[in-house]
């Protein structure tokens, strides 16, 4: 590039900083204002409202004041929260005003139709005003016009704005690298949006938390972020082809395109563990937006199902699925997950909440010191006698409220009882003095209460009991009444129950179900739920009490959706029943047991009609170099589908050792080698969690600062790790070891996606052990490798 133009962008870049420093430091004034107005509202709080409680009249009068302040105070506090927004932005935007620019001159049509004079279009994190308030400096880059930088080449070009398409000519698209204020490169692109910035931008070593990729978005990543249109919008995408990094343009996207109507907390992400969360936290706020909320599924089912059960984690489901073959009931565990997973079992489910509307619900009778107050046989008629034509949510509401009557009844009989006597001998006198403070509160006790001591027992007596019935209200309330356990076992208690249920269905019944039924009884009568019975539990406890649906939901992005069975896709959409349903995954990534193979994510198609889906298939992948990638492809079926971006690098390497020692050493050494050539991250990536384990105990003597990541880990740190394989999803490191890909450890052919997904996370280097014969996976593959 000629040092003209050079010098004539970085005059432009100085007088943007420049007007950016000015504003800053308007904006630092403010906010210091405003923050002294807060301070002084805080601190005078009390000074500016009357406070009277003398009679209604001034109490209420006392209570509009305290809104009326209490309403400046937030609306202070808000202002406050913006300028500082604003100031966060502007700072950024002070280091790397944008990154990009097209010159683009708009058709215009009908009178006097020809050509406008070309606009010089830069885009940023946000947008910049100049000092006139009326032309852009800086377009933000999800504004409508901003798409020509991504969708075209120079040429003919388009973009779609609220009120119509507008098309014209691209004459220039440049890209820019600035930092401090300074443009530390420039390039002019063609075809794609510049290969060279991407190249560089690829080429870095890994960080601890992933990045934006707004400077390079690339036109299918950018119809994903931008569409608007669909109800579900699924996406397949290769290893590393910018799934999880255009889901989070995406919600920055839409945060700013409805920025009128939605907010960062009506957008739910569901990641496959705590550690993504934390590796991904940082996206939207670099992005000048607030995080969207966060959450896994099992996060979900703990919060749901609470302390009922010890309840079995999808990765503790993967250790057994992984670590039991050949145990005694490994192949009836298999079967029960990849049915109870499955649409057949959820219609089973679904007839039998149907049939407990007519007879067999379970109840848990209502005790209280040891003696039955109300039976779990007097809920039963009284369930069954109301009108059955009521739904079971409904019947179970009603229950619930004559369960609190009747409790009122028999706290009265109640007080009658020795025990409450007892009781109130034993209230010291302070308590005595309490309880009737409370009593008197309560019961507007006048002075001539006082003295009555038969009035004032019966009163005490009356709050005694309330006290203790409390829990037991509160109990009724939370619908505790009813013995969900027991109803979901009895499904299984009696075998011919599926078959008399299915009538006419029964070929979806699965071979082994005796044996399953044996199973998930033992399993319920040792008090763990495992994984693939929760969603299962939820739904019927749903179908029973009535859905917790959370209907201010409006985005739900599922990522890794490989990993999530067709059961836990429907429960999903009954419980976020007004969302748009955004659904990122690479079917050759399906690790889990219940994964349906080929068919992807066929069972979504269920859920919304044709015309409200839209498909999108990436089959770039930007994550490793093109030797990664080509020797990761023959791994797989349909691997040469992938396109590898062209970043070149050390071409992968298979050592087969002779013993442990030899193991552990040349490993040690390894890693020695890949840190002196600059890796920042590292990972050791064993099978299960059992073997990383044995492997940080072999390396951590010659490698102290190695770490080892289980499925508590939260954050995602740089350095060197050991990560069993199912928990490195969907990060990425600089350097990836693969522990030890002998025969004998990934054997199964249902293990090959895990041993796949585990290559996968390597940017730049890949370096497979093996204690023997390497993994058939490795066969095709095998002869491109440098041994
Ligand atoms: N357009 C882009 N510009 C720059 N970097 C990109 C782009 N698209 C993807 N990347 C980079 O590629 C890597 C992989 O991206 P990401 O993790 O989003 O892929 P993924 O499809 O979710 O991967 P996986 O399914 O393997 O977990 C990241 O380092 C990301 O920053």
């Amino acid at each position: 590039m000629e040092d003209e133009q050079i010098k004539a962008e970085q005059k432009r870049v100085d007088r943007v900083v420049g007007w950016i420093s000015e504003q800053i430091d308007t904006l630092r004034e403010q906010t210091g204002e405003v923050r002294t107005d807060i301070v002084g509202i805080r601190r005078d709080f009390w000074d500016d409202v009357t406070v009277n409680f003398e009679d209604a009249a001034e109490a209420a009068e006392t209570a509009a004041s305290l809104k009326q302040q209490a309403e400046v105070l937030i609306e202070r506090e808000h202002a406050h929260g913006r300028a500082e927004r604003q100031l966060k932005l502007l700072l950024k935007l002070q280091q790397s005003p944008y990154f990009g620019r097209v010159d683009f001159t708009q058709e215009t049509n009908g009178v006097g139709a020809g050509q406008d004079e070309p606009e010089s279009i830069y885009l940023g994190v946000g947008s910049l005003l100049d000092e006139s308030g009326t032309n852009y400096l800086i377009y933000d880059w999800r504004a409508p016009v901003s798409s020509l930088y991504y969708d075209y080449s120079p040429g003919p070009a388009k973009y779609d704005t609220p009120t119509g398409e507008i098309e014209g000519e691209m004459t220039l698209k440049r890209q820019y690298v600035i930092r401090r204020g300074h443009i530390s490169g420039m390039f002019d692109t063609g075809v794609t949006i510049g290969d060279e910035l991407l190249q560089e931008v690829l080429g870095k070593q890994s960080d601890a938390q992933m990045k934006s990729i707004v400077a390079t978005i690339q036109h299918e990543q950018n119809l994903i972020i931008r569409n608007e249109r669909a109800k579900l919008l699924v996406v397949q995408g290769a290893a590393g082809s910018g799934k999880t990094s255009a889901a989070l343009q995406r919600i920055a996207y839409l945060l700013y395109r409805y920025r009128e109507t939605l907010t960062a907390d009506q957008v739910v992400l569901f990641s496959p563990n705590p550690m993504f969360n934390s590796y991904v936290s940082t996206v939207l706020p670099e992005l000048g937006e607030q995080n969207m909320q966060q959450t896994t599924y099992q996060q979900y089912l703990e919060h749901r199902l609470g302390q009922s059960f010890a309840l079995e984690d999808p990765f503790a489901q993967m250790e057994y699925t992984l670590g039991a073959i050949g145990q005694p009931q490994y192949e009836t565990r298999l079967a029960a997950i990849r049915y109870k997973s499955g649409v057949s079992f959820m219609s089973l489910i679904t007839r039998y909440a149907a049939a407990l509307s007519e007879s067999g619900l379970r109840f848990k009778a209502i005790k209280f010191r040891g003696r039955i107050l109300i039976s779990a046989e007097a809920m039963q008629e009284r369930f069954y006698s109301l009108n059955r034509s009521l739904s079971l949510p409904n019947r179970i509401r009603m229950l619930a409220e004559w369960l609190l009557k009747e409790l009122t009844d028999l706290s009265r009989k109640e007080r009658k009882k020795q025990w409450v006597e007892d009781e109130m001998e034993l209230l010291d006198n302070e308590a005595y003095m309490h309880a009737f403070d409370e009593l008197r509160r309560k019961e507007q006790l006048t002075s001539d209460s006082f003295g009555d001591l038969d009035r004032e027992k019966d009163l005490l007596a009356a709050t005694i009991v309330q006290e203790r019935f409390k829990r037991l209200r509160s109990r009724v309330k939370k619908l505790k009444f009813i013995d969900m356990p027991s109803s979901y076992r009895e499904l299984f208690a009696d075998q011919t129950k599926a078959s008399s249920l299915l009538d006419g269905e029964e070929s979806s019944i699965p071979e082994a179900w005796e044996q399953i039924c044996g199973l998930t009884l033992e399993q319920l009568a040792a008090g763990v739920l495992h994984y693939e019975d929760a969603t299962p539990y939820l739904y019927l406890k749903d179908l029973i009490e009535g859905f917790q649906t959370n209907t201010s939901v409006h985005h739900l992005f599922i990522d890794e959706a490989q990993d999530y069975s067709p059961f836990q896709f429907h429960y999903l959409k009954r419980i976020f029943p007004r969302a748009k349903m955004t659904v990122l995954g690479d079917v050759n990534q399906s690790i889990f047991a219940h994964a349906t193979g080929g068919n992807g994510f066929q069972p979504l198609s269920e859920l919304f009609t044709d015309a409200e889906t839209e498909k999108i298939v990436l089959k770039r992948s930007y994550r490793s170099t093109r030797e990664i990638i080509d020797f990761t492809s023959l791994m797989i079926e349909d691997g040469e589908q992938i396109i590898p971006f062209n970043r070149h690098g050390e071409k992968p390497a298979i050592t087969v050792v002779r013993d442990k020692n030899e193991h552990i050493r040349l490993i040690g050494e390894k890693i020695s080698a890949f840190r002196k050539d600059g890796a920042q991250s590292i990972a050791v990536i064993a099978k299960t969690a059992e073997e990383s384990g044995e492997a940080y105990e072999a390396l951590k003597a010659s490698n102290p600062e190695i770490r080892l990541i289980a499925k508590e880990t939260v954050t995602f740190e740089q350095g060197t790790v050991v990560i069993p394989s199912y928990l490195a999803k969907g990060v990425e490191f600089d350097a990836v070891i693969i522990f030890d890909a002998a025969n004998d450890v990934y054997s199964q052919e249902s293990e090959r996606r895990l041993f796949y997904t585990a290559c996968t996370r390597a940017m730049h280097d890949l370096h497979i052990f093996s204690t023997g014969e390497p993994t058939r996976f490795l066969d095709r593959a095998l002869p491109s490798l440098t041994l």
